[in-house]
């Protein structure tokens, strides 16, 4: 597959008119997880009278940003966004002071690899150059220092010390209420069923039509069943997430307020490396510990793929480091990936049509980024330069295999 094209068909150029607004807005944004909200905010924060459209009542379990934690840090393989995240931590904060709520607690984040791998040292090597305050454990004080967590043979391990939880369903709520306190307005359990583009975007949903000047579109596991209407496929996979929980032998071993990390393994060829935990926190006496891939799924049917290979996987690992805990999972609840072919996110401009603007493919590691995403596709949809460079994050790097239709 070539250059992008994009050949609106007449039907397109006429939307239908029945139950439309009389009201234009500035930004329609479709999809209220965490990219859309904080996209939403960071719009009505600049004086732009924007609709945030979402398809379920809200709040919901059935996209990719429910659930009570996501680990926020800086500990990563890519400059890039390791110095994003410095800006994140402020307007994090920012939004704690400004809504009188605490979303994050600190509690660092264990990376551990294989002491010579390649991702394992990119880690390393990233947060030694942007200065991310780390520790470095060796086999020899690595339990005095994480009790109760065995250190496999050859890894190494170090501490993003200001890593640790945010609270994402409380975070979801806050940027929401934030947002209709700047005048923002919500319409929940509306579909978008069509989207008409032109300098005044036509946006109709299962209750009305709307217009704007211009259109966000963060639809998250559906991003490409509403880049449809706008002639552009993705190369995006979605996944179902099995998210498990493990029982602790004696409560309170690995719980959040004694400050137990949340902890990645970095990756390798082998497949019992791609698993992630965070301390017990949202039901106490029980630790999240996940496998980074899934089972591919269309996001309206999630619950038709029942793949569980990964929990043989995680039973292993628990039974292997993390002695105090019973290696059979708890309770086991379902989230979706977004993934593209790198795993960078997708920020970008429709390529013929300017003011429709999308993030999508935030593959697994989005939630913490939620305020500069915001920003970056607030900047975007009113014509800015964006406040970093997106290179990584622009469409031309699918070219290849990025599908236009139409
Ligand atoms: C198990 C799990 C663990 C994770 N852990 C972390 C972590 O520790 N740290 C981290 O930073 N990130 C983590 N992530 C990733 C992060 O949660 C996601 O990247 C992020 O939530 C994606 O948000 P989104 O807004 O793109 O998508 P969503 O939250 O899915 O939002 C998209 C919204 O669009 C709506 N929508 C779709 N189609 C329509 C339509 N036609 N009309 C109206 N509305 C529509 C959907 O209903 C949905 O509400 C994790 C994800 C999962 C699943
Ligand atoms: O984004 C994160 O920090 C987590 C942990 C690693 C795998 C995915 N999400």
């Amino acid at each position: 597959m070539g250059e992008l094209i994009f050949q609106p068909s007449p039907r397109e150029l006429v939307p239908n008119t029945n139950n439309m607004s009389s009201v234009e807005y500035d930004c329609i944004v479709i999809g209220a997880g965490v990219q859309g909200s904080f996209t939403a905010y960071q719009l009505a924060k600049r004086n732009k009278k924007t609709l945030l459209l979402e398809q379920f009542v809200l709040p919901h379990t059935r996209g990719s940003s429910h659930g009570q934690t996501r680990i926020i840090r800086k500990a990563y393989e890519q400059d890039f966004y390791t110095q994003m995240m410095d800006e994140c931590y402020k307007l994090w904060s920012q939004l704690e002071r400004e809504a009188g709520v605490t979303l994050y607690r600190q509690t660092g984040l264990l990376v551990m690899g294989p002491e010579h791998s390649d991702s394992y040292l990119l880690y390393k090597n990233t947060m030694e150059r942007n200065n991310v305050p780390m520790v470095i454990l060796t086999p020899e004080n690595f339990s005095q220092h994480i009790p109760n967590v065995i250190l496999a043979e050859g890894d190494g391990a170090l501490v993003d010390i200001n890593a640790g939880v945010l609270y994402a369903d409380r975070a979801l709520k806050t940027v929401q209420g934030q947002f209709q306190k700047l005048g923002g307005v919500i319409r929940d359990k509306e579909k978008v069923t069509d989207i008409t583009p032109g300098p005044v975007v036509t946006v109709s949903t299962s209750a009305g039509v709307y217009r704007a000047k211009s259109l966000v579109i963060t639809a998250g596991p559906w991003a490409n069943k509403l880049l449809a209407h706008i002639g552009l496929q993705l190369p995006l996979e979605v996944q179902k997430i099995n998210v498990c929980y493990w029982k602790e032998k004696v409560p309170g071993t690995y719980d959040v307020k004694k400050r137990f990390p949340c902890f990645l393994l970095t990756e390798g060829e082998e497949s019992d490396r791609h698993i992630y935990g965070l301390p017990s926190n949202e039901y106490p006496g029980l630790v999240k510990i996940c496998y980074h891939i899934g089972g591919e799924t269309d996001p309206d049917h999630r619950d038709k793929q029942t793949d569980r290979s990964d929990i043989g996987i995680l039973q292993r690992f628990v039974a292997r480091c993390f002695p105090g805990l019973i290696p059979e999972p708890a309770v086991v609840e379902s989230c979706m990936y977004t993934l593209t072919p790198d795993s960078h996110f997708v920020l970008d401009c429709h390529p013929a049509y300017s003011n429709i603007v999308f993030g999508a493919g935030f593959s697994g590691h989005g939630f913490k980024f939620g305020p500069i995403i915001g920003k970056l596709l607030c900047e975007l949809s009113l014509g800015e330069v964006p406040s970093y460079d997106l290179s990584p994050f622009r469409i031309r790097r699918f070219q290849g295999n990025t599908k236009s239709a139409l």
